[in-house]
């Protein structure tokens, strides 16, 4: 194949799904990437970084381009806004893009895109910004905190203000900070597969950097690599790309050989399949989820790792199953969330959550724990767990779910190591934060159901 794509122009593609079509970043950045496989890592490492870094940086970028442009950001044409956000991005954050080349660029590529009216606007803005960076003024951190930080680490102002209810502003500058530094990936050793130290030296020997993590035997930090599905270890099933934070739920659970384990909300299965390596193949797990696409995600991955005793299914969380009452010794319930702790990830979940969507959530996630709480065996234990930051999605649920149903919380410090630890394990729950815990936003309860014999 030729090599006639010009990787501007895929970033311009990247920027208009996501912010005009409601696309998701990371999905989107994946499909590229996969539609381009032949372009070479340092093409594909400038798509990844300037589509995720212009769309992580966005709020402080139309800050930036609104003070240089007589038209307002909101007002320009999306392919007009798409190349000054991603041309603003490379001026700001990358060294290795030449101002003039930026700017150049970003001129042929409007021109290339049919708006050859437009392109002294565009030159102009960027000469003007590039100039004049150093001199932007940005609002005063003392007086407007929540505006100060909203713009500086772009998020949107009424998360920050939510935040700032919950936590001391140090906390949530180090958050925001936090979503801005990428961490390595981790992945979860199928210990029942290999070991980890025989993984580590798998790994190693495909020319991978590999760290062991103070926090779980089993997980290790992987760097340096390009693809991760065409590595031999990947493909035959050794490990799972899980942060750590997720591990902790079937690490919580203390999953016992032979137990029955319902996971309600599964897709892509990631922690069903942690469930199903710590049965040692001994137990059943079934992964459950909505749809018949959720199903065949989970299944691609069990048929991948090749365990015998995980199903499965597709089961609406919110509708009774009968012939699950009071039958599984552990219920995961990893239920849908507003996703605000995994925004280094999902970079637009922040743009795309609203206080409507979220009150929405916390109904959802009453209702589906309600249902699947019924599943727990007298004496068994439900994990509650969220991607998320909030309260109210969190703690709250929590302590509506033990007021008004038979369980108690459960401690889960002997769990926790290293940067895991935290003041509320002991009462059975932990809310991780980034940077703080150097995980994802992450929430756990551990919840035991009273035995009545
Ligand atoms: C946080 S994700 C689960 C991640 C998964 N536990 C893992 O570790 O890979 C939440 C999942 O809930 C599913 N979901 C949403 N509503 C549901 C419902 N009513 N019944 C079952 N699954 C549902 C979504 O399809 C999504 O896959």
């Amino acid at each position: 194949m030729t090599k006639s794509v010009n990787t501007r122009e895929l970033i311009l593609g990247i920027l208009l799904e996501v912010t005009e079509h409601e696309a998701y970043s990371h999905l989107i950045i994946r499909n590229v990437l996969d539609k381009y496989q032949y372009l070479d890592k340092q093409e594909r490492a400038f798509i990844t970084r300037v589509s995720e870094g212009t769309i992580e940086n966005m709020i402080l970028i139309d800050y930036i381009i609104n003070q240089f442009s007589k038209v307002s950001i909101n007002k320009m044409k999306p392919v007009i806004r798409s190349i000054l956000r991603m041309s603003v991005y490379q001026l700001k954050f990358m060294d290795s893009v030449p101002d003039s080349a930026v700017c150049n660029e970003a001129v042929k590529l409007a021109t290339r895109k049919g708006f050859h009216n437009l392109k002294g606007f565009v030159n102009g803005v960027l000469r003007n910004i590039s100039r004049n960076l150093e001199q932007v003024t940005f609002p005063d951190e003392k007086k407007t905190p929540s505006k100060y930080l909203s713009i500086m680490y772009s998020m949107p102002e009424w998360i920050v203000e939510k935040w700032l209810e919950e936590y001391e502003y140090h906390i949530v500058k180090r958050i925001l900070e936090g979503f801005l530094n990428k961490n390595s990936t981790t992945i979860r050793c199928n210990t029942s597969k290999i070991t980890t130290e025989e993984l580590k030296a798998m790994l190693n020997q495909e020319g991978i950097q590999v760290n062991s993590s103070n926090c779980l035997d089993y997980a290790l930090e992987i760097s340096d690599y390009n693809r991760i599905n065409v590595m031999e270890a990947f493909k035959k099933g050794f490990f799972q790309v899980q942060d750590i934070s997720s591990m902790l739920v079937a690490e919580v659970a203390d999953i016992k050989e032979n137990s029955y384990v319902i996971d309600v909300c599964a897709a892509p299965g990631g922690k069903s399949l942690h469930a199903a390596d710590k049965l040692k193949e001994t137990g059943y797990v079934e992964a459950r989820d909505l749809t018949e696409n959720k199903i065949t995600l989970i299944e691609e991955n069990i048929n991948r790792i090749g365990f015998t005793n995980i199903e499965a299914r597709q089961q609406d969380a919110l509708i009774l199953d009968e012939k699950s009452l009071e039958k599984a010794d552990v219920v995961l319930a990893d239920l849908p969330c507003s996703g605000l702790g995994v925004i280094a990830k999902k970079t637009d979940i922040k743009y795309k959550m609203t206080p409507k969507k979220q009150s929405a959530l916390v109904k959802l996630q009453r209702d589906i724990l309600h249902v699947v709480g019924q599943y727990v065996k007298p004496g068994g234990v439900l994990i509650y767990s969220t991607c998320t930051i909030n309260r109210e999605e969190n703690l709250e649920n929590v302590s509506w779910f033990i007021q008004n149903h038979e369980f108690e919380l459960e401690s889960i410090s002997n769990y926790l190591k290293d940067k895991l630890q935290c003041d509320t394990a002991e009462s059975g729950y932990v809310q991780l934060l980034p940077e703080i815990n150097e995980t994802d936003g992450f929430f756990i309860a551990k919840l035991r159901k009273a035995d009545r014999q």
